[in-house]
């Protein structure tokens, strides 16, 4: 694969992609942000631990690209306009200084285990990690009733598939709280064999019945607290991005990316 940026992570098994380092800020940093080290021998890649906000600033503006492991299309449409909206509202502020990210993406068919929202995060950006060989970011969406103790969380797929928007409504019948979050948990691997970091957000809000397109998932039975009495479907991409679980994960995922 081949980037604008030309960045390690959109060609997982080129040999500078890989790192075996435990990641921390400024090793995740560079591991990511080296357009200019991409064509260089591997001895040559290891950066000395330079916090790549400034590196980059001084250095290039070309984006940096994250390889976002996900077979899931509107997850990806949701992650770029996330990404491209607060780096553009940066960039206005201060053009030099904040880099902009291109999001590069790879479905694979990745085994998703069971457990909390975070082991099964870690474990999927792990397995991903692996396949890819290099660093990469994976995404993994719960829907946590609050009268089933967080279920379906992170199994919303497989029910929304058994039951249907209307299922899930009827899950929820005899329970008088209607209570669910929406969870958001991105997490990072710098490579095979190191463990991923995770960045969670979250979204309150009732199941209700469906209301508005039904292009994506649960949006249409999802109401935010903070949706002026919209679900996620009936608000615009850029409503819904300004408040949605995933906006919120990745907010904290950007900002570690520019420590
Ligand atoms: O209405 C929605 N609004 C959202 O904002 C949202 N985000 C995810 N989902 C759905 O929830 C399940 C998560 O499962 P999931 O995290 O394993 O995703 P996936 O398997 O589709 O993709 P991936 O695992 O390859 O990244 C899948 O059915 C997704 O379609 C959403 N539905
Ligand atoms: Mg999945």
């Amino acid at each position: 694969m081949t980037t604008a940026g030309g960045s390690l992570a959109s060609s997982p098994h080129s040999p500078t992609e890989t790192s075996d380092s435990q990641a921390h800020p400024h090793s995740f940093s560079s591991s990511f942000a080296s357009d200019r080290t991409s064509q260089l021998p591997r001895s040559q890649t290891l950066l000395p631990t330079i916090p790549v906000a400034a590196e980059t600033a001084t250095m290039t503006t070309s984006p940096r690209t994250i390889l976002f492991v996900t077979g899931n299309a509107n997850k990806l449409k949701e992650v770029r306009a996330i990404l491209l909206s607060s780096t553009q509202h940066t960039e206005n502020a201060n053009p030099a200084a904040t880099p902009s990210f291109s999001v590069e993406s790879q479905d694979l068919d990745v085994p998703e285990v069971q457990g909390t929202t975070e082991e099964v995060a870690k474990a999927k950006c792990k397995a991903a990690a692996e396949i890819v060989g290099g660093p990469c970011i994976t995404e993994d969406t719960a829907l946590a009733f609050e009268a089933l103790g967080g279920l379906p969380g992170p199994y919303i797929k497989y029910f929304l598939k058994a039951v249907g928007l209307e299922g899930l409504n009827n899950m929820l019948a005899g329970f008088p709280s209607k209570r669910a979050t929406a969870i958001c948990t991105f997490a990072y691997s710098a490579g095979p064999g190191t463990e991923p970091l995770i960045f969670e957000g979250r979204t309150e809000g009732k199941i209700v019945q469906a209301r508005g397109p039904t292009h994506f998932g649960w949006d249409p039975v999802f109401e935010p607290d903070e949706g002026e009495g919209k679900t996620y479907a009936e608000m615009d991409g850029v409503a819904k991005n300004k408040i949605s679980h995933r906006y919120r994960a990745l907010d904290k995922l950007r900002k570690y990316l520019l420590e």
